[in-house]
């Protein structure tokens, strides 16, 4: 699957809701095994949430963007199929989250990229789900230090505490992901479903049973003076690097 909602791949509620479509018609089709999941824009893998989703927004507009994030995380995090995420290109904040539902991450070894989850710095949280997928990914103490500081990892710095899997040339990265997945689904289907779902499983189950109360936690939160104004600062220091 090959992103493409340029120029940043940012995930917006119409960005979401194809990706999910078009994961659920692989995911019904007995005769694909696997995914390779990679951009289709220079430089970036994905942006993460589109922040023009979460500013300036109606709640209600917010509940439906929200809900369709979860859907994204859900699908990806309990899909039967091998899913590798190809890096070729920045992944901050939901696109760190989108390479971390994947079961092996090959980045793209190259310095001015960059991987994490940045939530803090934008003056928001990550929710529960987010941290526990990180926890699941690097541990705890790793994830503490990571989710504080907001910190951007460059691909040596990825590798080094596990939160990818392999760097590999820019060039190598689509015929490194495929000699992978050809090792991965060497492993008979049925033993390797079970044993991803017994990882992730409690997780899974958490957001679950925790789906509308994080609906409205994410609206009452996103929606605050002080949340929309730290948005707001962000977005204009997006646009003033730029020029
Ligand atoms: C108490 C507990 C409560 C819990 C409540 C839960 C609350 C949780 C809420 C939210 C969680 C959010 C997670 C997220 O994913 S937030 C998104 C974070 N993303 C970022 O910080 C990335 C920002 N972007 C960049 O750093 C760069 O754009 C980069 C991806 C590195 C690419 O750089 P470059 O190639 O140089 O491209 P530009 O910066 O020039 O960008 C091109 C245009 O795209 C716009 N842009 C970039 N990112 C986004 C984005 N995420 N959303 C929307 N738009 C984006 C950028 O402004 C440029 O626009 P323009 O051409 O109009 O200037």
């Amino acid at each position: 699957m090959t992103l493409q909602n340029p120029p940043v791949n940012s995930l917006s509620l119409d960005f979401l809701t194809e990706f999910c479509s078009a994961l659920e018609k692989l995911e019904m089709d007995k005769s694909c095994r696997g995914v390779i999941l990679t951009s289709g824009q220079p430089k970036v893998f994905s942006a993460g949430l589109d922040i023009m989703e979460m500013y300036g927004k109606s709640p209600e507009r917010c509940g439906e963007f929200w809900r369709a994030v979860q859907e994204m995380w859900l699908k990806l995090y309990s899909s039967n199929m091998v899913i590798i995420a190809a890096i070729n290109g920045s992944s901050p904040a939901g696109g760190c989250l989108m390479s971390m539902t994947c079961d092996y991450r090959i980045m793209a070894d190259n310095p001015r990229y960059s991987i994490g989850l940045n939530e803090t710095q934008l003056g928001i949280v990550a929710p529960f789900w987010f941290k526990e997928t990180m926890v699941n990914t690097v541990g705890h103490r790793t994830t503490e230090i990571a989710l504080q500081l907001g910190q951007l990892y460059s691909p040596t710095e990825a590798l080094d505490i596990g939160l990818v899997d392999k760097l590999v040339p820019e060039d190598q990265i689509i015929a490194t992901a495929t000699q992978t997945m050809t090792k991965w689904l060497a492993v008979p289907d049925h033993a390797r479903q079970i044993t991803k779902s017994m990882m992730r499983k409690p997780t899974i189950d958490k957001l679950m049973s925790k789906r509308e109360p994080d609906i409205q936690n994410f609206v009452s939160f996103i929606t605050k003076d002080p949340i929309q104004k730290s948005l707001g600062l962000y977005l204009s220091m997006l646009k003033k690097r730029k020029s």
